[in-house]
């Protein structure tokens, strides 16, 4: 493969790290990764990251560009709907779409490892155990601190900051550009326990997301391939806090999940809320992303969002895409690539971010199970009655690659669209009700109008897609 000859160093072999790594090699840029742990192939488990996520068609794709698309969903398992858990125990079903609509729950520390495997195939240079201290823009040279507190000083064309939220590639640019940034943690933070197997079997249906919404509270579990499900308890700091003992501990899922103190199984309860510290939750923006042509950040480091989408990990994925696609446009010359990519992505990154964090206000004030299942059945009536039109936020989101601040924009014109047709659908509908029921009656007046409502409804599609 030709090589450009520039060199690139990229801070941090978590997920988008090491993806972004394949990108580039791919490219014929001379990459070398530098990750501050010790190498988690060597490790058996990787304590403190979310043990599994919901991997979407922005992961996917991404994926697939470096030809890993297969080797990671052979290893997941494919989850086609929500299964709404209430608080009787009933449990409901909401499919995310068609039966080509379907998430992935995958393993994060497998994925982590095909992507470090992928890299080292493609001849990236992966250093672990060197910490980034220091950058210099200007001179393209990054410092590391090594386990044995000696430090090293390498010298390159290009520095991508992929070190997460707690970036500190980003500290360094805000010391040298004009760089805003806002950070929120919310109130709530999360706590993973595990429903392990029954006879062998997995403990629940399986092929689902599984949620019990309870307003101020949550839980989400998503199927591994060991057949256990790691499950998060979504909670407010403060009612994390307020329980004191054991019993505390069980009371609390007696009253909010009932049926999940069977699966979770009652000991393992206590003891993981009893020992487990809380994680919190935190939100990040920043502009720009870039500074000079030789830094630039990309993944969490860029935008961390709270996990109520579950678009975190696809939106640095796609990341990837979107910088590839400059790279191609700009033919590799970082003077454009850069200011460019923070001019195309800052848009998408921050409408993702805002998404997430109003799903999770939506979810922590309004949503049990029962008006998290009529959204979602009205999203999917609408769906049906008006395909061509009315496309869910959720299916834009994780099922298309519509870019994300559009959206939000086409969700804000469905949202007026079907204001305005509530003004008006429901007399039509009631006119149309009363002309079918009296028809005979009234027949000889009004023999031509379309009572035929498929017709009705073709029409009605064809009107509202020409607003959008
Ligand atoms: C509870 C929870 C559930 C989630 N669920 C989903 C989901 O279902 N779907 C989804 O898409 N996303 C999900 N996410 C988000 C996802 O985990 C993150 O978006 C993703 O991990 C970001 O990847 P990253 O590589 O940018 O950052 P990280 O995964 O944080 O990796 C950063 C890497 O940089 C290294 N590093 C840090 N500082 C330095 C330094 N100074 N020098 C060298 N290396 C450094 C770190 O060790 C780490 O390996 C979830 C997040 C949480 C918290
Ligand atoms: C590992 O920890 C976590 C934590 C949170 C999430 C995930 C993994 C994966 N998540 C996904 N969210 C969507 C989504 O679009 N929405 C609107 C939803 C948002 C919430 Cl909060 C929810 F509970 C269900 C849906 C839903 O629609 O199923 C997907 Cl699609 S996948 C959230």
């Amino acid at each position: 493969m030709a090589t450009t000859g520039q060199e690139i160093v990229i801070v941090g072999g978590g997920l988008v790290g090491a993806l972004n790594a394949c990108f580039l090699a791919q490219r014929g840029f001379k990459v070398s990764l530098y990750e501050m742990r010790a190498d988690i192939r060597t490790q058996l488990h990787v304590k403190g990251r979310s043990i599994n996520l919901a991997l979407s068609r922005r992961g996917r794709e991404a994926l697939k560009m470096v030809g890993l698309e297969d080797m990671v969903v052979e290893n997941g398992i494919p989850m086609h709907a929500r299964m709404i858990h209430d608080l009787d125990g009933t449990r409901r079903p909401i499919p995310y779409g068609e039966k080509h609509q379907y998430i992935m729950s995958v393993d994060r520390k497998h994925l982590n490892e095909v992507l470090l495997n992928a890299a080292e195939q493609k001849g990236i240079k992966l250093l672990f155990e060197h910490k980034l201290i220091r950058c210099d823009f200007d001179r393209g040279m990054v410092i590391f601190e090594r386990a044995d507190e000696s430090q090293v000083t390498v010298s390159c064309d290009l520095i991508i900051g992929c070190d997460g939220a707690f970036s500190a590639v980003r500290n360094q640019m805000m010391k040298r550009t004009r760089l805003d940034y806002q950070q929120e943690y919310i109130p709530h933070g999360y706590v993973e326990l595990t429903i392990h197997p029954k006879q062998n079997q997995f403990a629940m249906e399986v092929n689902y997301l599984h949620i019990w919404p309870r307003n101020e509270f949550m839980m989400i579990a998503l199927p591994n391939q060991d057949k256990t499900y790691t499950t998060t308890l979504f909670m407010p700091f403060k009612n994390f806090e307020s329980l004191k003992t054991k019993d505390d501990i069980i009371e609390f899922f007696q009253k909010y999940f009932p049926d999940s103190i069977p699966l979770l199984e009652e000991e393992n309860i206590k003891e993981t809320m009893s020992s487990t510290p809380a994680q919190p939750l935190i939100s990040i923006k920043c502009h720009p992303y870039h500074v000079g042509t030789k830094g630039l950040i990309m993944g969490d480091a860029a935008h961390a969002m709270v996990p109520f989408y579950g678009q975190g990990m696809n939106a640095g994925f796609e990341d990837c895409i979107v910088l590839d696609e400059l790279m191609d446009e700009y033919k590799n010359d970082f003077t454009k690539v850069l200011p460019a990519y923070t001019e195309k992505r800052h848009v998408d990154a921050t409408a993702i971010c805002e998404l997430a964090m109003y799903n999770y206000i939506e979810m922590r004030s309004s949503v049990n199970s029962k008006l998290f299942l009529l959204r979602k059945k009205l999203d999917n009536f609408l769906q049906k009655l008006f395909p061509k039109s009315w496309i869910p936020l959720y299916t834009m989101v994780s099922f298309t690659r519509t870019r994300y601040h559009q959206c939000i924009e086409r969700r804000k014109t469905q949202d007026k669209i079907i204001r305005c047709l509530s003004y008006s659908i429901i007399p039509l509908v009631v006119g149309v009700t009363v002309i079918v029921t009296k028809r005979n009656e009234i027949g000889q007046y009004i023999s031509d109008i379309p009572l035929n409502i498929s017709q009705l409804k073709i029409s009605l599609d064809r009107f509202i897609h020409r607003f959008l």
